[in-house]
């Protein structure tokens, strides 16, 4: 299954911007009663400002022309009142929405964060972590923005456009038509040219993500940076990124205030019409049906409210076509589904053993097959060894006996039952992995040892202390200086990479698995150490089955049985010097 954000199909990473903003109205669902409130103040906010010229329009024909001062100071008092009025709903529409912006942004985040959680490993194989992070941090915050700061101004400005437009026709058809007919044009360039500014913000977006990508890799790789001497490579590299970024930057800057100009001539143009057109209806209007200089005044505001909203929805629509670009690179997100789902538990098969592989075969893409139709069976308590040539497939088997992978063909089964049946707590409990990498957190060595393993978490260190020596694994942590305390930072840098090791078996044996695969997890460790470690797996429980990957064949003596991973293929070596036959001369006995 293609997990590579970047490559997706057309229809995988194109939603429409109506169907985007539907399936994000549904994040925010359970906010309903503080949009509706938001919505009732921004609506009163706009009858507010739109009652102001009608008001003054009344107040130079009837009070002004008359020189009526106290008619004139009440009207002034009324208008004062309605705009301070105007100003408290304008406060609160801004606070409530500024909650509902920020809350959104911590549900999504967790969102994405609980569906990062939940993909398989071939997500992570394919996806770069700084794009990720950038998804995360970055796309999210542009969603934040329209929905905290240009939501409600968005709403607002229609609001007082479509009011502002009523105005406009009702108190004269004829001229409101044509005070209105540039925003037709205003209209038209929006439908077309939306779909191209999303394009650019989405471009931009996305050369960000590279971008975060770009620094990821090399803070992460610095050592190595710094030892090949390539700071050099990895500048032009970063240039590279940087560019297109400010490339993409400029275009979708350009795109997102390409209407501007275009709204202030057309805004211009509608004044001058209404000036030109109110002037001649004022010649030519008598009686009753007189167009007053009170009335031209009102309209003249009327057009300022219509086209100065206008005007603000352009950058507003901009903001809009970020964040709806932002939540296309989410929702790519979200839409995954890991192809590791659990089926409904079946019955077990009798004589299957602990752990079988039944004609599997296994390629990571399409372009090659790494295991070609294995089959094998482990049994309870038994040690077992997988050998073979660098690039074999010995860590490609141990995965998929883990299951971070799925067989692409075949089945694997633990139990006798399919191992896709068991839930993935389940298949943890019963199955320990130490990687070849091993990794760990921020944090003490008792955080690390302790990560996934809810049985001690509230054991004290004394106690956690007698648990690790009833296990055997208490010459282990005297290794540490502060013992359980010792600090560890995020990627383990502060220990060595034997200590590392050292971490990961005792994290694993702690949890007291059914199966448990050693990657590699002696290659940096001294010998003495390496013989500790040989004790404690052969004190591990009797009905505990480990699997040995090792390259040093001494660590392989005592296995039960030996497999050759080579080519694809996983053949069973016999005894130890068939193995070592085998992996001198590079091909299998028959
Ligand atoms: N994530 C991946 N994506 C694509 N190909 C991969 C991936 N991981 C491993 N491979 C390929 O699969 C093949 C088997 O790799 P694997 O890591 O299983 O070998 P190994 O026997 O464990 O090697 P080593 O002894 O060096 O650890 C190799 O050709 C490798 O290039």
């Amino acid at each position: 299954m293609n997990y590579d954000l970047n490559q997706l199909s057309k229809t995988q990473q194109k939603t429409s911007t109506l169907t985007g903003l539907k399936k994000l109205l549904q994040l925010i669902a359970h906010e309903k009663p503080t949009l509706i409130i938001a919505f009732f103040i921004i609506i009163t906010n706009s009858a507010l400002n739109l009652l102001g010229p009608l008001i003054i329009g009344h107040t130079i024909d009837n009070y002004v022309q008359h020189k009526d001062f106290h008619g004139l100071l009440r009207n002034a008092a009324i208008l004062l009142a309605m705009y301070t009025a105007a100003l408290f709903t304008s406060y609160k529409q801004t606070t409530l929405m500024g909650g509902v912006g920020q809350r959104m942004l911590f549900t999504l985040r967790n969102a994405i964060f609980n569906k990062l959680q939940q993909l398989p490993v071939a997500f992570f194989n394919q996806n770069k972590a700084g794009d990720l992070i950038s998804r995360v941090n970055n796309d999210t915050d542009k969603l934040n923005q329209f929905f905290s700061q240009s939501l409600m101004q968005f709403i607002g400005n229609i609001s007082t456009m479509i009011g502002a437009g009523i105005f406009l026709l009702v108190i004269n058809f004829e001229l409101g038509a044509a005070a209105l007919s540039p925003s037709l044009v205003i209209l038209f360039l929006t439908l077309v040219l939306s779909p191209w500014i999303k394009r650019k913000n989405a471009a931009n977006l996305k050369s960000t993500g590279g971008l975060s990508a770009e620094i990821q890799e090399s803070l992460g790789n610095f050592k190595v940076i710094i030892a090949f001497n390539r700071r050099d490579y990895f500048r032009k590299r970063f240039q590279e990124a940087n560019n297109d970024n400010y490339k993409t930057a400029i275009g979708s800057g350009l795109a997102n205030n390409v209407f501007v100009p275009v709204y202030g001539l057309l805004a211009s143009f509608a004044q001058l019409i209404v000036l030109c057109f109110g002037i001649h209806l004022i010649r030519v209007t008598t009686g009753t049906n007189a167009f007053t200089i009170g009335a031209l005044m009102a309209y003249l505001i009327y057009v300022t409210n219509f086209y100065n909203p206008l005007r603000q929805l352009a950058a507003l629509w901009a903001n809009f076509q970020t964040a709806m670009a932002g939540w296309d690179r989410i929702s790519q997100i979200l839409s995954l589904e890991s192809n590791l789902a659990v089926l409904p538990a079946g019955t077990a098969e009798n004589n299957a053993g602990l752990l079988e592989f039944r004609h599997v075969h296994f390629s990571y893409d399409e372009k090659r097959e790494i295991l070609h139709d294995i089959c094998f069976k482990l049994e309870q308590g038994k040690t077992y060894a997988l050998v073979g040539p660098t690039g074999g497939g010995k860590t490609t088997t141990a995965s998929l006996i883990a299951r971070l992978y799925d067989p692409t063909k075949g089945m694997v089964l633990l139990g006798g039952k399919d191992i896709r049946t068991f839930t993935a707590e389940e298949r943890t409990r019963k199955i320990g992995f130490i990687l070849q990498e091993p990794f760990l957190f921020t944090g003490t060595v008792r955080d690390n040892i302790l990560y996934g393993n809810e049985l001690y978490k509230d054991h004290t260190n004394e106690q956690m202390e007698q648990v690790i020596r009833d296990a055997n694994l208490g010459t282990l942590l005297a290794i540490f200086e502060e013992g359980l305390e010792t600090k560890v930072l995020s990627g383990g840098d502060s220990i060595s990479l034997g200590q590392k090791q050292l971490i990961a078996f005792m994290r694993a044996v702690l949890r007291n698995p059914e199966i448990l695969i050693l990657d590699e997890a002696t290659a940096n460790i001294d010998t003495i150490t390496e013989r500790l470690l040989s004790d404690i797996l052969d004190k591990l429980p009797e009905t505990t089955t480990r699997v040995i990957i090792a390259h040093r064949l001494n660590t392989i003596e005592n296995a039960d049985e030996i497999f050759f991973v080579n080519s694809g293929e996983v053949i069973r070596a016999g005894s130890f010097n068939d193995a070592m036959d085998l992996l001198l001369q590079g091909k299998r006995v028959s």
